[in-house]
């Protein structure tokens, strides 16, 4: 039986909140500790379904991981040749990351492995990781399309390749360097625009010898990781959510607490800003090598923009939340260069836009965005289509609906956000769970 919420015209915002540990850096801190040398203890991972998955999987590969207390574990890494067969599917449940990540450590061990997906998972492109991975002479069967489960064969000659990447994907990209560590000689990724650079950063981390810059990785492969520990920041993807939230309910005045700030995932803060959002950085530091800051955020009269397309990468994830502060905002709003958002968890144009529509927003949609007038917005029915990211921005949309919104199919927000119910609770939020109809 899936959970459906009800959201509901809510007050004003106030108060503290602390998100949730950042996902992408909880995987890539799984991956990495694992084919370490030595034990690393990772300190505020996310606690979430995706990242769990990737945990199970490596434990499932022969990797001991303890859990001595909720958003921490001590990985017991086994060496880059220590990983042992599976003779079950490895599920990687709802996480692309999950899915592409692995697929890219996968391809150069010597055994083999079938990589499994939900059903939402189990429609999303892996031919972009596939083809790379490939050329590098990996073994990588996958059904019609390039779609999962994918089949890993056992390779020992995996080599290294120059590629030019004709999508901003990190995923793919962090693929490519996993298997570079694998392979003979160098790897080499160029980027037609950067994107998030926590593999790379990571790899810096754990003694592996990287050079890159915005845009563009090389590695050689060969060495070995040093166990070290990692302590994860808050995850910005989630705090977008109290961004915008706290901007568009009037009165509302949010603290949220020690964010990662890294400029490859900030682009919401830039657009924001852009409509006018009164959104302020306090407190500046440093967290396990990433930019951290506390965010405050007060309510303030938010006007349609046309989104610079080069912030698209930096606020891939956001724009269902980004597609609501549009739909309350005054004037247009025009995004444009971000057709990835059709290959996410749902395709996000589509589903954003049959959500909004159902609420009484006027949006239109095109192949690589949308276009939103900004207005009011009634109560209703909408479906998050099982996508974690529409069922907390349609939550956000409800605080500012004229009546109560029924949100359809809301169990994956545990994904990214275990505990989001209670947290927006917590602050303001009119937000009850329901069994679905
Ligand atoms: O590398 C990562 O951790 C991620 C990269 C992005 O995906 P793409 O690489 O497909 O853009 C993002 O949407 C996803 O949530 C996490
Ligand atoms: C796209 C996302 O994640 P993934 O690709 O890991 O499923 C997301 O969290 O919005």
């Amino acid at each position: 039986m899936s959970l459906d919420w009800i959201a509901s015209p809510g007050r004003p915002l106030r108060g503290e909140v602390t998100v949730p540990g950042d996902k992408s850096i909880s995987h890539r801190a799984i991956m990495l500790a694992a084919i370490a040398d030595g034990s690393s203890r990772i300190t505020g991972f996310l606690e979430g379904e995706d990242t769990r998955a990737t945990a199970r999987i490596f434990a499932q590969l022969g990797v001991r991981i303890e859990a001595p207390n909720p958003s921490e574990r001590i990985v017991h890494g086994v060496g880059m040749h220590g990983l042992r067969a599976s003779d079950a599917p490895l599920d990687c449940g709802n996480a692309g990351t999950g899915m592409r990540l692995l697929t890219g450590l996968l391809a150069g061990q010597g055994f083999a492995s079938v990589l499994v997906g939900d059903a939402s998972l189990s429609k999303r492109p892996m031919a972009r990781v596939i083809e790379p991975l490939t050329r590098m002479q990996a073994k990588i069967a996958a059904e019609a399309g390039g779609l999962p489960p994918l089949r890993i064969h056992a390779s020992n000659d995996m080599q290294g390749i120059d590629f030019e990447q004709p999508v901003a994907s990190a995923q793919v990209k962090s693929a490519v360097l996993l298997a570079g560590l694998y392979a003979q000689g160098e790897t080499r990724v160029h980027e037609p625009h950067p994107t998030r650079d926590y593999t790379e950063r990571m790899l810096r981390a754990f003694g592996w010898p990287i050079d890159f810059s915005p845009g563009q990785a090389r590695l050689s492969g060969g060495h070995r990781l040093q166990a070290t520990d990692v302590s994860v920041p808050a995850d910005f993807s989630s705090a977008a959510f109290f961004l915008v939230a706290a901007s568009v309910i009037p009165g509302s005045e949010l603290l949220i607490r020690r964010v990662g700030m890294n400029p490859r995932r900030t682009g919401l803060l830039a657009a924001l800003r852009l409509m006018g959002a009164d959104i302020t950085k306090e407190y500046p530091g440093e967290q396990g090598g990433e930019a951290v800051a506390d965010l405050r955020v007060r309510h303030a009269s938010l006007r349609g923009i046309t989104v610079p397309e080069q912030l698209v990468p930096d606020m891939i994830d956001e724009f269902p939340a980004l597609f609501v502060a549009a739909a309350l905002a005054e004037g247009r709003t025009v995004v444009t260069g971000a057709a990835e958002l059709r290959v996410k968890e749902s395709d996000r144009i589509a589903t954003m836009a049959r959500g909004l529509a159902a609420l009484g927003a006027k949006i239109e949609e095109t192949p690589d965005g949308a276009i939103i007038e900004g207005g009011r917005l009634q109560g209703g029915q909408a479906d998050s289509h099982g996508d974690h990211r529409i069922a907390m921005s349609l939550a956000i949309a409800a605080q500012r609906a004229a009546g109560p919104v029924r949100i359809g199919d809301c169990d994956n927000v545990a994904t990214s956000f275990p505990g989001f119910v209670e947290l927006a609770r917590s602050c303001g939020f009119a937000l009850e769970t329901a069994a679905s109809r």
